[in-house]
């Protein structure tokens, strides 16, 4: 037997239960070195197959820790043409299905401006340099683009080398495949459980933040995963909503996240917004001005989820009405209900709103509401008139009797806010802010 083999065999059997090593991987005969490919003859189908899916990445790691550089490996069953096996590994690697990429997101779909460019950038340093910057954690609020990252770096590492195993898992299915195994109580499920993730080349883990949802265990499983790849480096990118410090997590998880790189993404800003749209609208063949662009960007501050509403709705409305262009009133007042629904989903109640303003002015509630002409209740309480009309759609009626008032006082007191928002920018932002927490949160 080859000299080398045997030192990777040894170096294999240190990775994998003895029992393991015994049934799978002792039964493969070494067969040849070629080029940058090592032959191997497995006994069986079976065994052929069970190495392919699952130890496949503990061959190669032992190959380089023995050899000092990367090979692939190749395994044949004594019955099979070594032409027609090559092509079904190859097949089956290209296959992966266990990897649970979209090959939608990609980095060539990916829009980039200030909000995200450290973050894109971080992400294409990890393909080119896998396991330099370990891990990567990219963090933002919803709907920035932290899933589309992280397939679109798996995505890119199978285009490069497509031998490697890549897998995209976010907490929460993580912990379901945990407690299912752990449900069946039995020490090979556990095992294999194991034995799979932590044969991964490089592993993207969504939503850390949910990983304190199940048991203890959870926890203790991921951080030895993590320490297993870590340690081999491969390649962990994690995704969540906030900074790694704020975690609900234990301490030394934590602290194995701040040893690599930190990328923040942050809201989209009102260029990418238009981007996006831009690009969904040529998708979809619906021709649109730079100014109408601009009017909805500045209307959809929130996630991009509703931006891609906005563009399901207009898609369904041309194919509803086979219409071959829509006119950009309509695509307006189409934009201007899906606003509406979104705010009446999200249900602010005129309470709730009030509770906002009394927060955000420091004004007691019972000021807010009461009869006080004193100058620091009046620009308060037509904030949150204007807020209830425009965005709540509540009638000047209903407001009246919240406020114990007129409908003319309302409408006085709404039309003066207008017209101090229009002079005094504090306000204008103030009342931008209220109302977008209350449109998107
Ligand atoms: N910069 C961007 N370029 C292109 N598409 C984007 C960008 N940001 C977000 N998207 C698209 O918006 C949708 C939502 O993005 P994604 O799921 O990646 O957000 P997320 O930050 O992971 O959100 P969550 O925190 O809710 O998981 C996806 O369809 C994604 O392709």
């Amino acid at each position: 037997m080859d000299k080398r083999w045997e030192e990777i065999l040894e170096e294999i059997s240190k990775q994998i239960p003895p029992k393991y090593f015994s049934n799978f991987i002792a039964p493969l005969r070494f067969d040849k070195w070629e080029n940058q490919v090592v032959h191997l003859m497995a006994p069986s189908t079976g065994i052929k197959r069970h190495v392919e899916t699952k130890y496949i990445s503990f061959i190669e790691d032992a190959l380089y820790q023995v050899v000092g550089d990367r090979f692939k490996v190749s395994i044949l069953t004594e019955s099979e043409t070594s032409s027609h096996v090559l092509k079904d590994v190859i097949q089956s690697k290209f296959d992966d299905s266990d990897s649970d990429l979209n090959p939608d997101y990609i980095f060539s779909n990916y829009i980039t401006s200030d909000s995200n460019r450290i973050a894109f950038t971080a992400a294409k340093t990890v393909v080119e340099q896998p396991g330099k910057y370990n891990p990567l954690y990219l963090f933002g609020p919803v709907g920035v683009g932290k899933t589309h990252l992280l397939h679109a770096i798996g995505n890119e590492i199978k285009k490069k080398d497509p031998w490697k195993t890549v897998r995209y898992v976010n907490s929460t299915s993580f912990l379901n495949e945990f407690i299912f195994t752990v449900r069946q109580n039995n020490r090979e499920s556990l095992e294999s459980f194991k034995i799979r993730y932590q044969s991964y080349n490089v592993l993207l883990f969504d939503d850390i933040q949910f990983l304190n949802g199940g048991a203890e265990k959870t926890q203790e499983e991921f951080f030895a995963l993590f320490n297993f790849l870590y340690d081999r480096k491969r390649q962990i990118v994690i995704a969540s909503d906030r900074p790694s410090y704020e975690l609900p997590l234990h301490e030394r998880l934590k602290s194995r996240f701040v040893h690599g790189l930190q990328a923040d993404i942050k809201s989209h800003d009102l260029e990418l917004r238009k981007s996006l749209l831009k690009n969904s609208f040529s998708e979809f063949n619906i021709p649109a001005s730079d100014s109408l662009l601009h009017w909805l960007a500045e209307r959809l501050e929130g996630d991009s989820r509703a931006l891609i509403g906005i563009v399901n709705d207009l898609v369904m409305y041309k194919k509803a009405y086979e219409y071959f262009l829509l006119t950009e009133d309509k695509i307006k007042e189409i934009a201007e209900a899906r606003f509406l629904t979104n705010k009446k989903r999200i249900g602010f109640s005129p309470d709730m709103v009030i509770d906002l303003v009394c927060e955000r002015t420091n004004v007691a509630r019972k000021d807010l509401l009461g009869k006080s002409r004193k100058a620091d209740f009046i620009p308060p309480r037509h904030l949150c008139m204007l807020l209830l009309h425009d965005v709540l759609h509540v009638p000047k009626a209903q407001i009246g009797r919240i406020f114990s008032t007129t409908h003319s006082t309302v409408i006085h007191g709404i039309d003066k806010f207008k017209e101090r928002k229009a002079t005094e920018p504090q306000w204008e932002d103030l009342f931008h802010s209220i109302k977008h927490k209350i449109s998107f949160q």
